[in-house]
């Protein structure tokens, strides 16, 4: 018996991945009030590093190499409403890949557990 696809299968594995961080990315930077926390950031780096965090997210087959979300966030000061724009930009990225509702909100809720660690960093790492 084959093993129930991934998430990141279903979602259409690394091509799908990657393109979908690319979209994620377009809609977060055109949104003015998340940008400004972007103006200095490598963002080639960026995709780099979050279509790995995201393939591993998703049970896929990639290892995260980037720093822990933690500390590449400590400092930037990220408010809970900037996460839920944040959040609310992939869940509408995500509206474009045939996955089930169940999947959408699955990747949301697993997103969500990293709120700590996003939002208001600001104190010792
Ligand atoms: C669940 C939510 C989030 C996750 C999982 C996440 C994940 C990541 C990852 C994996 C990196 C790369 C780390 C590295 O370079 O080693 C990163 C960097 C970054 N993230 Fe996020 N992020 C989230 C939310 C946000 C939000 C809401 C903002 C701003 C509005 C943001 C702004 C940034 C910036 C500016 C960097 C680059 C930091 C630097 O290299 O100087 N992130 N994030």
């Amino acid at each position: 018996m084959q093993a129930a696809a991934s998430l990141y299968e279903r979602i259409g594995g690394a091509e799908a991945v990657r393109s979908m961080v690319e979209q994620f990315y377009q809609r977060v930077l055109a949104d003015e009030q998340l940008a400004p926390h972007f103006r200095h950031a490598p963002m080639s780096k960026l995709q780099h590093m979050q279509t790995e965090f995201f393939s591993a997210a998703l049970d896929g087959p990639s290892l995260y190499s980037g720093r822990p979300v933690r500390h590449a966030h400590a400092s930037l000061n990220i408010s809970t409403q900037q996460f839920q724009r944040f959040v609310a930009h992939l869940f509408e990225t995500l509206e474009s890949y045939a996955l089930s509702d169940a999947d959408r909100y699955e990747v949301i809720a697993r997103l969500n557990t990293y709120t700590d660690d996003v939002v208001g960093t600001t104190d010792p790492l």
